[in-house]
């Protein structure tokens, strides 16, 4: 996929809400690449996960899909017959762009791309939901709900893996974190203006929670096993286990 340079907070600016429109689509590689410590790591590990936990028929949904990254890396993985690869995002200028990004990718799994609200695709006989940095995004008081509906949608067996931007417990531990991951984006070519303007711009929008509370979440839905298999700084990525 051709790749241009996030240069979207490089000038002085009036800032407003983050959203994934036309600008942040167009650059939307690069700007997760440089803003997300291991984001290469974690969608080639997903595609493993979802390789390694799909069975005959069933079906793998990728929530708010974006370009369709862990899509595409589930498709590699994957080597049960007649599995379905179902990718969501309900941001028209991300799900434009997937349908075109796979359109072009020869699998023996297929990737249907539905641009709609994440909360209106039924899950079921999936065996693995992955929301790669997309609840963060979603209203707090309609996560419960959400979990819910995936955890009955699953097969038993299934797994489902959420990776968030976490907000540490303690105000030191919190401060020491996301200062780890500006100095990541520093080394990473932004400036301290575009560092504090992403701030400012994504403040009410990306409402990160502590790892205890999606833990506690997670059971409460019914899953048997919540395991954090990867973090850095306050990004991670969980898997939960329906058994
Ligand atoms: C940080 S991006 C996800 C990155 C992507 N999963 C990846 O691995 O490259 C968050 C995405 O979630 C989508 N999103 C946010 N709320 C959504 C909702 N309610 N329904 C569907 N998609 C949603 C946004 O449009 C955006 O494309
Ligand atoms: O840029 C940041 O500071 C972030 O929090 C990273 C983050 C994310 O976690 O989704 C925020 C918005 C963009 O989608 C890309 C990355």
């Amino acid at each position: 996929m051709q790749t241009s340079k996030d240069a979207i907070y490089s000038l002085p600016q009036q800032v407003s809400g983050f959203r994934f429109d036309d600008s942040v689509a167009d650059v939307f590689p690069d700007m997760i690449q440089r803003s997300v410590p291991g984001y290469s790591t974690i969608v080639d590990a997903i595609g493993q996960l979802a390789g390694r936990f799909a069975t005959e028929g069933s079906n793998i949904y990728d929530l708010g899909c974006s370009l369709g990254a862990v899509s595409l890396a589930a498709a590699r993985y994957v080597e049960a017959k007649a599995c379905n690869i179902i990718a969501v995002d309900n941001s028209e200028a991300m799900a434009q762009r997937c349908k075109r990004h796979v359109q072009g990718y020869k699998a023996n799994t297929p990737i249907e791309v539905i641009c709609d609200d994440l909360q209106n695709v039924r899950i079921e006989r999936a065996s693995s939901v992955v929301m790669n940095f997309t609840l963060q995004f979603i209203e707090p008081d309609q996560r419960d709900n959400i979990i819910k509906s995936i955890y009955a949608g699953l097969a038993p067996g299934g797994i489902f893996i959420l990776s968030e931007k976490l907000r540490h417990d303690s105000t030191q531990g919190n401060e020491l974190l996301i200062d780890l991951h500006h100095e990541f984006k520093r080394r990473n070519g932004y400036s301290e203006l575009e560092i504090s303007q992403k701030r400012e711009a994504i403040e009410n929008v990306l409402r990160a929670e502590t790892f205890e509370a999606h833990q506690t979440r997670l059971k409460n839905a019914g899953f048997d096993e919540v395991i954090l298999w990867f973090q850095c700084f306050n990004f991670a990525s969980i898997v939960a286990i329906k058994n």
